[in-house]
């Protein structure tokens, strides 16, 4: 059996550790003789680095390790690059977050304005990843899942349009594992789902066993009382409140359309006024995040460096990243699975633009994905997509031609944002906020009004 190379990009991720552990677990369905880590702060990557690496000299002493600043390094001998970047790390979310709650809007790492300065930054970072991995490895394959996914394969398919880069988010997968729960049944691949939408941004309008009857009616049953909230949960991901807050709220989301079952991230979109009074502007999901998990994986790391060795380790498996495995042997070995991706619609959706970026059932095989029809959507959906789309090109035309009106466009676009007023003070915040990491944006086409 062939054994591949597995290069981490974003190697000081919080995420790291878990999906090395997750990859170690699976060696079996996917070997892997050399694995690398790559970052461009070599100070944090080292701490992640030093306890991986003891953890494949106790698990897998035959895998080649190496952690690198060095982009030649790190991409030249790959076949599988997964990037989990973060331009601007935990510093620029706490931003992201806290900038658009002091104007009263939604403060989120993918949705409405924190997202629009997230995907700013990141369309630099991940093309530049694109195009290491195209010098130095030129048939490896980018499974990228660096946010805000929407934004960056909308940016990829615009400026890089042949790259072999797949773009997937793991919320499907944490919902369908939450789903397989409330049904009793002890793994999510026991559905067949039907899926449309953007990233963050989507419904589920079947779900079958494999016999083909019909779980909807038990699932809606569920969702309309409790979310997706379950008693229990096998989810050692989500443990912190504002999560659990997050799947009750889908009863609510859920309301709005009974004919399907929501993506939990609509809930920013149809309830902002119910986010904002619900957050903290001094105290938002960033700072959870830096005194939690960040804390935790960092903290634990070291403990494993101080001591050489992993026994008592507290740091587990992140079984939810187990689809990154599935998506890298689909290509490895045309495995030809269903997963949910982020593709060009193509006329898979009918009534909506070709060129929109959708999250939809594909199947994958060594040459990529082949994304399922899905025929015409409902005009509820219709609308919120279209403008949703809209926001995202708007963001990805403004990075390309550095233009003020165009972000102050899609800033507005958004639903989270009330007026245009209040977008274009949001973005005079953000640009302030974001001086080293967004191109410098010109005014040239800005007509200068002061009635608002
Ligand atoms: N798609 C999904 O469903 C999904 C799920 C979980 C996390 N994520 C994403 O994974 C990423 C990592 O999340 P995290 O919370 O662990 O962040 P993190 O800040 O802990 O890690 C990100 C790492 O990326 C590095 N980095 C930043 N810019 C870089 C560049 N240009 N080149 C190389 N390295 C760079 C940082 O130094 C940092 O070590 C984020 O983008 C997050 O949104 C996505
Ligand atoms: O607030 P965070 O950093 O904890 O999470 C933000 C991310 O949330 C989703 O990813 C979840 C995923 O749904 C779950 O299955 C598990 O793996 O944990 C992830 C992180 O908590 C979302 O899909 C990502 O895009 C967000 O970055
Ligand atoms: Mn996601």
């Amino acid at each position: 059996m062939k054994k591949f190379s597995v290069l981490i990009a974003g190697g000081g991720s919080t995420f790291t550790p878990g999906i090395v552990l997750m990859l170690l677990d699976h060696l079996n369905k996917f070997p892997i003789r050399k694995l690398k880590l790559y970052d461009n702060d070599e100070e944090r990557q080292a701490t992640i680095a030093g306890a991986c690496e003891i953890i494949l000299k106790e698990r897998a002493p035959e895998i080649e390790f190496l952690a690198t600043t060095n982009p030649e390094e790190a991409f030249t001998d790959v076949d599988f690059v997964m990037a989990h970047i973060r331009v601007g790390k935990y510093a620029m979310r706490e931003l992201d977050e806290k900038i658009p709650l002091k104007h009263g809007v939604v403060g989120q790492e993918t949705c409405g304005p924190g997202g629009i300065a997230y995907g700013m930054r990141s369309i630099g970072g991940v093309l530049e990843l694109i195009d290491y991995m195209e010098k130095y490895s030129p048939d490896a394959w980018m499974l990228n899942y660096s946010n805000p996914a929407a934004i960056v394969a909308e940016a990829t398919r615009r400026l890089r349009p042949n790259s072999k880069i797949l773009n997937i988010c793991d919320m499907p997968i944490g919902i369908e594992m939450r789903m397989a729960q409330i049904l009793g049944l002890n793994d999510r691949k026991e559905m067949n789902v039907r899926y449309f939408g953007l990233n963050h941004f989507g419904w589920w309008t079947e779900i079958r066993d494999k016999d083909g009857n019909d779980l909807m009616p038990k699932l809606k049953e569920h969702v309309a009382k409790h979310g997706y909230n379950v008693p229990n949960s096998a989810d050692n991901q989500h443990v912190d409140q504002s999560w659990n807050e997050t799947f009750l709220k889908a009863r609510d989301v859920y309301a709005l359309d009974p004919n399907t079952l929501p993506n939990t991230y609509l809930k920013y979109y149809f309830f902002p006024d119910y986010v904002v009074e619900h957050s903290n502007p001094e105290y938002t999901r960033a700072n959870e995040v830096m005194e939690g998990r960040e804390k935790f994986v960092f903290g634990e790391c070291r403990k494993i460096i101080e001591n050489q060795s992993t026994e008592g380790s507290k740091l587990h498996i992140d079984e939810h990243a187990a689809y990154i495995v599935d998506l890298a042997r689909a290509i490895a070995y045309n495995t030809h699975e269903r997963m949910l991706l982020i593709v060009e619609n193509k006329g898979s959706i009918i009534n909506l633009d070709p060129t929109a970026m959708v999250e939809i059932p594909c199947i994958v095989g060594s040459n990529g994905p082949e994304p399922l029809s899905i025929g015409e959507i409902p005009q509820f959906q219709k609308g919120l997509m279209e403008q949703q789309v809209s926001v995202e090109k708007l963001v990805v035309e403004a990075w390309v031609t550095r233009s003020y009106q165009k972000l102050w466009q899609a800033i507005t676009l958004s639903k989270t944002v009330p007026s245009a007023k209040v977008a274009k003070e949001i973005l005079d915040d953000l640009i302030e906020a974001n001086k080293d990491f967004w191109p410098e944006l010109h005014k040239d086409d800005v007509v200068v009004s002061e009635s608002f």
